[in-house]
């Protein structure tokens, strides 16, 4: 589904940097924009600086330089009005173990300083379906269900953005993916929902434009089919039974590489085509009298993914 974009940001970073007192530099000139309703990745590795960034949108760290705007609202000057906006869901839980479900929720609203809205507030229970466990107590709770109360608090109070700080970090695959389709329910109802992952499974599957960042840079942001054409590079290894100097002519159409001192032969291909050309590769050995031991597949990971787009960058530099 098409993110519904009303055309302004709604969110605006400019210039956004970030040094600790301890004089790490966790952040550097970070600009980026934000549309309205769409669900934006933040992909990196740890320590790459997401969490800095969100917290200092979220108001919790300051920046050393740069200015963001949130709705028009500046994070500084406007702070109230700015965090008034914006739903957080952080990494760690950090909740009362002996409330219910119900009273932390309507707690968190009532920190914002917004009147009670009960109708509102079973609405969002429901839509986490936490709604039978409202009168719970959150120690009695899965690992699970406590993500999803997280994210009922972050939500208490309306906000139009959320952010979702690793949002399945640690958690088993079926959450992964109710997760997800409850991130695509949120954005159907208007909300902006921004993510920091280093899955690019995740980005892959839930973003509508994806920002990489690395080493405190934003290193590109881009709409997410088009990065998963870039990166979505696959690799098929074949153990060959005796070693080969030279790749024969006959071999020319697809890409392939000698790795290995010639023992192994690298086809690398796009993950995306249709087809893979591996089937009439396979062919091709066997007309040549090439026998293989082994074959291996990999998909290029993120690390892959960062040492490409860094040294690109490197070269653009050049
Ligand atoms: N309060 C702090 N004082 C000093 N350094 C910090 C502080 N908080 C974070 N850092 C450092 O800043 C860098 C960026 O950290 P940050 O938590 O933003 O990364 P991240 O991309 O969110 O990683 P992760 O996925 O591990 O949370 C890291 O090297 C981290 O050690």
């Amino acid at each position: 589904m098409q993110p519904i974009l009303s055309g302004h940001p709604i969110l605006s970073v400019r210039g956004v940097s970030k040094t600790y007192a301890s004089g790490h530099k966790a952040l550097g000139a970070v600009d980026l924009d934000i549309n309205q309703g769409e669900i934006f990745a933040l992909l990196g590795p740890n320590g790459a600086g997401k969490t800095t960034l969100i917290n200092i949108i979220c108001g919790i760290v300051t920046p050393s330089s740069g200015t963001i705007t949130v709705d028009g609202h500046d994070t500084i000057a406007d702070a109230r009005a700015a965090r008034m906006k914006i739903g957080l869901v952080p990494q760690e839980l950090s909740v009362d173990m002996f409330e219910t479900v119900l009273a932390t929720t309507r707690y968190s609203r009532r920190l914002f300083g917004r009147a009670g809205h009960d109708a509102y507030i079973d609405q969002v229970l429901k839509d986490l379906s936490l709604d039978d466990k409202r009168k719970s107590k959150i120690m009695e709770l899965s690992g699970g269900m406590k993500r999803r109360v997280l994210i009922a608090k972050a939500l208490a109070h309306e906000p139009e953005i959320l952010f979702l700080d690793e949002p399945t970090a640690g958690v088993d695959v079926e959450l992964r993916r109710d997760m997800w389709k409850l991130v695509h329910r949120l954005r159907e109802r208007g909300t902006t929902i921004i993510l920091t992952t280093h899955y690019i499974e995740e980005a892959e599957e839930m973003a509508d434009r994806v920002g990489v960042i690395n080493k405190g840079e934003l290193l590109l942001v881009e709409e997410k089919a088009a990065l998963m054409k870039k990166l979505g590079k696959r690799e098929m290894d074949i153990a060959l039974v005796e070693p080969m100097t030279v790749i024969p002519g006959e071999l020319a159409r697809w890409q392939l590489s000698l790795e290995d001192e010639g023992h192994r032969l690298r086809y690398t291909f796009d993950a995306q085509a249709e087809r893979t050309g591996i089937p009439s590769l396979l062919r091709t050995l066997a007309d040549l009298n090439i026998a293989f031991k082994d074959l291996d597949t990999s998909k290029s990971s993120l690390e892959d993914i960062f040492v490409d787009l860094v040294a690109a960058k490197r070269e653009e530099a050049a």
